[in-house]
């Protein structure tokens, strides 16, 4: 039987409070998001430029909760002993957040640049 559905939200949200808790580069990437919330907001941007941020801010953020899925699960099946295939499994899952985080810093300097770039320029 399926189970409630405010059951599985507050899973969900116990997973994501358990990852900010013990990785320190999600709290970084958290810290990084606000800052760019933050000037965003200063710098009025239109509803397609926050769409943007705000997509871009999500995909980081879900690359390292899926990073850390993949830490947590690689930690279980190799019991505390060294593998190849768990360092492969770990460090892939790195790289994907790498590629998340660079293309959303790009995003950002698309974005929020240009007017940061006018609204200094004056
Ligand atoms: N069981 C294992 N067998 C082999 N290599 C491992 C194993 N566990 C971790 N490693 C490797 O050791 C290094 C550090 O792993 P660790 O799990 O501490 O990641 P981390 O520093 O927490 O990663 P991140 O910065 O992505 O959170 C990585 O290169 C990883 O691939």
């Amino acid at each position: 039987m399926a189970r409630p559905f405010r059951d599985s939200l507050a899973d969900a949200c116990a997973g994501i409070a358990a990852s900010i808790r013990s990785e320190r580069n999600l709290r970084v990437h958290l810290a990084a998001a606000a800052a760019a919330i933050g000037m965003a907001a200063w710098l009025r941007i239109g509803p397609l430029e926050w769409a943007a941020i705000l997509l871009a801010i999500a995909l980081v953020l879900a690359a390292e909760l899926l990073n850390t899925a993949v830490e947590r699960a690689v930690d279980l099946a190799a019991g505390g002993s060294l593998h190849p295939l768990a360092k492969a499994a770990k460090d892939a899952a790195s790289g994907a957040v790498l590629v998340c985080a660079a293309a959303s810093a790009v995003i950002g300097l698309l974005v929020l640049g240009p007017p940061l770039w006018r609204l200094l320029a004056v």
